[in-house]
């Protein structure tokens, strides 16, 4: 049979990972896919430059549309990023017919529905392994491995380069700026590396991740985002003295009455699994209610490790080519026709529990202010730490760790603790998981 022809758009970090790791495998993927896969051309804005990294054995076009649309052409791997032009080659090489892989979160998280729905009627398929967690199967795990349970939340540090700078901070004291420009020299941060540390491109892939989860369709718009930039050096050493980590995490729960679609700094017990997980990798817990839970751990970025979920796409679609659509696994792991229509829950509608650190007069009655606060809105303590003054010192740090309560009674709270006199300072809050 002849082998299915492959055009690559983009000729970057990933790109090169799969021309690569498809010339070292080639012989082991023909014998696991029953049939050649072959890359066809690559389209390149800077063909000298793409020459320079990928070699000249491959034909290179810098007309991106005429490829992606070239009849030859059977699978098309978009790993070019952002939106636009890609949400217009991703769709006309749909419309020509042909199967897409890619490994864009942020253009699957937007634009999603509308390019599932396109792929549902053309009878193509779009793969996407590569989008989420990088080298980790966690879309194959979720659509399909786990596809006998109810799915109850996911958790996940899905940026590798905000884990760095956690992972860094803590183990070395070192501040924030300092850390991400070692994450950027070491290549693990975007080009503009906002998207990382404002907890974007995590937001971007607990999208795929909840709509995979639970059959809703794809909501970047109602993800609650908050990265890692506001974060003290103070708070992850108290949090390490109470026995927890700080963690940027993804999480989605079904709460019954609705979906958790959020991203935000979080405490996690220093004991769990996941805790653990240091520097550039990526982890992510699911539970199911017959599995329970299960952790997947691995590299979320770099070349090599994303070409690893890109090439497995392409063996899929090479073995699912000629199957009847009707029995390929359905893009969202839901039938098109049965996705559900729970609604995303805003943020002050969340459950959850909560780290607060506040700057107060080192003076009595202080704490009897903010428990009454506290109790007045429902909101019970679960532990609570106040650092000695030290000589001379007027002021004090006070950390209170509440149980479970709902985000508007703790903004709330927040809100007039904040207008005693004896609060020094923003209060500051913090999210906090058992993740069990
Ligand atoms: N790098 C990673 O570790 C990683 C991991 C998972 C997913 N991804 C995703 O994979 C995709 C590619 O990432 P990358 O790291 O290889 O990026 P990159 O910047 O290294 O490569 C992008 C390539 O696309 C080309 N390109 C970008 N915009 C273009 C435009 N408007 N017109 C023509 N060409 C254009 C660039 O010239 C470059 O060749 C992105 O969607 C990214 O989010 C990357
Ligand atoms: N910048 C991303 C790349 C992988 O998606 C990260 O740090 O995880
Ligand atoms: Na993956």
């Amino acid at each position: 049979m002849k082998p299915l022809q492959i055009a690559l758009l983009g000729a970057g970090t990933v790109a090169s990972g799969v021309v690569k790791v498809l010339a070292r495998n080639q012989e082991e993927l023909q014998r696991r896919a029953g049939r050649g896969i072959a890359l066809a051309a690559i389209a390149a804005r800077n063909p000298d430059k793409a020459r320079a990294a990928l070699g000249d054995a491959l034909p290179i076009t810098t007309d991106f549309m005429a490829l992606a649309t070239r009849p030859d052409i059977d699978i098309v791997v978009e790993l070019m990023g952002g939106i636009s032009p890609a949400r217009e080659l991703v769709l006309a090489a749909i419309a020509a017919g042909k199967h897409v892989v890619t490994a864009n979160k942020a253009l699957l998280a937007i634009h999603g529905n509308e390019i599932f729905a396109a792929a549902q009627a053309k009878g193509v398929i779009v793969a996407f392994e590569a989008a989420v967690a990088g080298g980790i199967p966690i879309i194959k795990a979720v659509r399909e491995g786990l596809a006998g349970n109810r799915i109850e939340w996911i958790a996940g540090i899905i940026n590798g380069t905000t884990n760095f700078i956690l992972s860094e901070m803590r183990d070395k004291g070192l501040d924030f700026a300092t850390v991400l420009k070692q994450a950027q020299a070491l290549g693990y941060a975007e080009a503009d590396p906002t998207f990382d540390i404002e907890g974007v491109d995590a937001a971007h892939k607990a999208t795929i991740l909840c709509a995979i989860a639970f059959g809703v369709p794809v909501q970047f718009d109602k993800a609650y985002v908050e990265g890692i930039t506001a974060l003290q050096a103070a708070d992850i050493r108290y949090a390490e003295q109470l026995g927890y980590r700080i963690k940027l995490l993804g999480i989605t729960k079904n709460t019954g009455e609705g979906i958790e679609l959020r991203v935000h700094p979080t405490l996690i017990p220093a004991t769990r699994l996941i805790a653990n997980v240091e520097g550039a990798m990526n982890a992510v817990v699911v539970q199911g209610d017959a599995v329970g839970p299960t952790l997947y751990y691995g590299k979320g970025a770099g070349s090599e490790p994303t070409a690893s979920a890109v090439i497995a796409d392409l063996v899929d679609v090479t073995r699912l080519h000629t199957a009847d659509p009707e029995h390929r696994v359905p893009h969202l792991a839901f039938q098109p026709d049965a996705m559900s229509d729970l609604p995303i829950l805003p943020m002050d509608q969340v459950v959850t529990a909560y780290y607060l650190r506040l700057r107060v007069a080192d003076q009595t009655g202080v704490l009897a202010d903010l428990t009454r606060i506290l109790a007045d809105e429902g909101i019970s303590i679960d532990g609570l730490i106040q650092r000695e003054a030290g000589e001379g010192e007027h002021q004090t740090d006070l950390i209170i760790l509440t149980h479970d309560t709902v985000e508007a009674h703790m903004n709330a709270a927040i809100g007039r603790m904040q207008t005693l006199p004896s609060v020094h300072a923003p209060i500051v809050r913090i999210r906090k998981e058992e993740l069990r």
